[in-house]
């Protein structure tokens, strides 16, 4: 088997990205953050207070015939940007892009934080991360990828996006005409429950490469690209007028600043992130200060390839054995 769904980024600075899935029977749309650094699937439900409900979409386990609850099972989960949710367990039939897994867990929100409310657009995440993470007690559930994964024509995963415009997420095959050249497979490490590997360095602009083992994690559900310091400094002392802005936690420049191209390694490959992925958005809309899609990893604690980096990519998440991920210029 095999399926594809869009991945719409959710406003200009494609701060996330929404995949329409259905739950349930008869079918329940909702629009979810796709997030291969988590691995929890949860959703705005009819057991989300209504108060806490901006907008979204909600499952409603109650109508649908196919819904068990999971008896006496909960989560609770605080993402590293301090968002959080928790509440109660559903197992019922969930499709994405034609992809069905008969019993996935479908953890409702009893409580989501302010930070949820406000994204109006996003109606839950789909953690595809390893399921080793996943929140669910007493007995933690398992991932769509790793439900539908041994009926994949291929046990794979892609995720093409796109810079203000739909792309897409594919499972079960690697569409040749999604990318250019050939995709460098590196190693994946999924103790620490993410999608680990090392890049080989970096350059900036058309400077010298400068290779360096940098340990990070592809992860679709983060904004921005999360690196050393080092790295970070040296990139914003090419930028006019750009400075470390501790009142809005990070790099800013004036949004007419003319900024470098970034390119990172995988293997021998290289990745090249178009500078204006990097002008990331105004700091308040309309304001002539903008905000950089290239942030230090300091505060973060570990390095992130998020969306700023996936977006100028074709990226294979291989779940076979041993995981490895596949990174592609588009
Ligand atoms: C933050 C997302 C999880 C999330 C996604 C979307 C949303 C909104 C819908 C409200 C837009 C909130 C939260 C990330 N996912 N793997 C994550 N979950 N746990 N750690 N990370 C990565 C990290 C960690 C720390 C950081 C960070 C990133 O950005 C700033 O500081």
């Amino acid at each position: 088997a095999t399926g594809s769904a869009a991945a719409e980024p959710i406003d200009e600075s494609d701060q996330a990205y929404i995949t329409p899935v259905t739950i349930g029977t008869p079918p329940q749309t909702l629009e979810l953050d796709v997030d291969t650094g988590s691995s929890d699937l949860w959703v705005f439900s009819s057991h989300t207070p209504p108060s806490q409900i901006h907008g979204q979409q909600i499952y409603s386990p109650n109508k649908s015939s196919t819904a068990k609850l999971l008896e006496g099972h909960t989560w609770s989960i605080t993402y590293g940007d301090g968002s959080a949710s928790r509440g109660n367990v559903y197992i019922d039939n969930f499709t994405v892009g034609g992809l069905t897994a008969e019993k996935q867990a479908v953890q409702c929100a009893q409580q989501v934080s302010a930070s949820f409310t406000r994204e109006t657009h996003v109606d839950g995440l789909i953690g595809l991360g390893f399921s080793t993470l996943n929140t669910v007690s007493p007995k933690s559930q398992l991932t769509f990828f790793d439900n539908v994964k041994s009926g994949l024509d291929s046990p794979v995963f892609t995720a093409d996006l796109k810079h203000g415009a739909a792309g897409t997420y594919d499972f079960g095959f690697v569409d040749k005409a999604k990318y250019s050249g050939e995709i460098t497979y590196v190693p994946v490490n999924p103790d620490p429950g993410y999608w680990a590997f090392n890049s080989s360095g970096y350059a900036i602009g058309s400077g010298k490469f400068s290779a360096s083992a940098i340990t990070g994690i592809a992860d679709t559900g983060t904004s921005l690209l999360y690196l050393p310091t080092a790295i970070v400094t040296a990139y914003y002392r090419q930028v006019e007028g750009a400075t470390n802005s501790r009142t809005y936690g990070g790099y800013v420049f004036p949004c007419s600043s003319s900024l470098p191209s970034f390119t990172f390694g995988v293997a021998d490959a290289r990745i090249t992130i178009p500078s204006a992925y990097i002008n990331y958005a105004p700091i308040t809309p309309g304001s002539s200060t903008c905000f950089g899609g290239l942030q230090s990893s300091s505060g973060v604690g570990i390095n992130i390839f998020g969306d700023v980096a996936l977006k100028a990519a074709f990226v294979v998440f291989n779940g076979g054995s041993p995981p490895t991920i596949g990174w592609a210029q588009k």
